[in-house]
């Protein structure tokens, strides 16, 4: 990875066969978009340490990272995506605290909504994992 990128991870959390996206409200351009839910990696902080401290402040839920996606998408000049797989570890639905709705994906479901640009090489991967 360019080290002059700041890492971006997020989370494709698996449930039931279907994977939970978000969608954005901030920035004006990115509002009504929809994502993994993550964030920037802090500098001294693992990439899954980053995750979980994501997923709890914008989902209030707690999540393990059982392992990653194929790949990293550089963001504009300064950030580079990564997209981790997570299962949830406690019972309970995640809450959109910073997003403005969340849905449920079935693999058949997937193009369903407008992904951020960077999230979309990711999405054939999820696809074999969801077994679509
Ligand atoms: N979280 C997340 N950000 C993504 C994805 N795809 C994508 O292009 N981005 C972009 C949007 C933002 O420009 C950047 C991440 O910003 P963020 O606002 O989620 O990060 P953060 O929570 O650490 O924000 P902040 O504290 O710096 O405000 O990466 C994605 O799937 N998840």
């Amino acid at each position: 990875m360019d080290a002059a990128r700041i890492a971006v991870v997020g989370a494709a959390i698996v449930r039931g066969g279907r994977v939970l996206t978000a969608r954005r409200t901030t920035p004006p351009e990115a509002a009504g978009r929809w994502e993994f839910p993550g964030g920037k990696v802090e500098p001294g902080e693992s990439p899954q340490a980053a995750l979980v401290r994501e997923i709890r402040e914008e989902l209030g839920c707690a999540v393990e990272v059982t392992g990653w996606l194929p790949g990293e998408v550089p963001i504009g000049e300064r950030h580079v995506l990564t997209v981790a797989l997570a299962v949830l570890t406690e019972d309970g639905d995640p809450d959109a605290r910073e997003h403005d709705e969340i849905r449920w994906l079935t693999v058949a479901e997937l193009d369903d909504v407008d992904w951020l640009e960077p999230d979309r090489p990711f999405l054939p991967h999820l696809r074999a994992v969801l077994g679509g």
